[in-house]
């Protein structure tokens, strides 16, 4: 135990606190264990309310209606190479992206279950999941919960997709809180994902005016309609226990009456 002159006793109640220990309940490969501030008091009942997955759950029926009509298919055996008809060469050897600018871009197409190259071709990235383990911990008053790594990530990396409910532009409307709404598309079509009540870790990823991450459309369907997966990758190296932020965009904060608490020097927002 840490002696801290007389107060010492106070200094350890201001420790942060394991309140759960992964709420992920076994879904991710790592655990998700969220940590509170005893500095400062914050809302736990989300944490009752919401149900972790890292799917998307298909409330509209926007998946379930699609023609079934299979998309190419690469013949590959193994690897792909870059020559493959599927792959999008985005990806290094070591499963990285070394060209941002390429990612936000494109749509990055993943090799898909009718292909004929290996479970660990190296175009199959995102489909498998995140491997890099992460926490939520009380950022502060203002911003609330927020994504920290649990161990340095490197730049480039995969970390998670956007998870949570598949809803149509109707539902949209009637749900009242856009907290947690994130626009996509399945083929032509403009739906929403809503992680308010289900989702993943991502939707705890607060806004930065100069963010560590960014996201980008990623498909790996075999179905021709695509539904467009809304993936996260490092934009930099982030070291233990550094915060994942991403840019939540003009629109987000067009209608918003409260200023940005993000605390970088650029930050665009901060004046509302
Ligand atoms: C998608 S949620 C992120 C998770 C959220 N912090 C929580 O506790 O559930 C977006 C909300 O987080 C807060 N937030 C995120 N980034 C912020 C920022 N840079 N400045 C102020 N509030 C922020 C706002 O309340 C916003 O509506």
């Amino acid at each position: 135990m840490p002696y801290i002159g007389n107060e010492w006793h106070k200094e350890i109640n201001k420790q942060p606190v394991v309140l759960y220990e992964d709420i992920s309940q076994g879904c991710e490969r790592f655990t998700v264990p969220v940590f509170s501030n005893p500095r400062f008091s914050m809302d736990t009942l989300v944490f009752d309310t919401f149900k972790y997955t890292t799917r998307i759950i298909d409330f509209s029926g926007n998946l379930a209606s699609r023609s079934a009509t299979p998309t190419f298919v690469c013949h590959c055996s193994g690897q792909c190479t870059k020559h493959c008809e599927c792959s999008s060469s985005i990806y290094s050897p070591k499963g990285t992206v070394e060209d941002m600018d390429q990612l936000m871009w494109d749509t990055v197409r993943e090799c898909n279950e009718n292909c004929e190259c290996a479970l660990w071709c190296g175009n199959r990235v995102a489909q498998k999941g995140a491997m890099y383990p992460v926490e939520i911990f009380a950022r502060d008053p203002w911003c609330g919960w927020g994504v920290r790594a649990s161990v340095d990530i490197p730049f480039g990396t995969f970390i998670g997709e956007y998870a949570g409910e598949l809803i149509d532009d109707d539902e949209a409307t009637e749900r009242h809180d856009s907290t947690f709404l994130f626009e996509t598309r399945v083929g032509p079509e403009t739906l929403t994902i809503d992680a308010k009540y289900s989702g993943n870790y991502t939707r705890f990823i607060n806004h930065s005016c100069s963010p560590n991450v960014k996201v980008a459309n990623v498909s790996w369907d075999y179905d021709e309609i695509q539904l467009i997966h809304m993936c996260f990758y490092t934009d930099k190296l982030i070291k233990k226990r550094e915060e994942l932020t991403i840019d939540y965009g003009e629109a987000w904060w067009a209608n918003k009456k409260f200023p940005c608490r993000c605390g970088s020097t650029e930050c665009r927002y901060q004046n509302k």
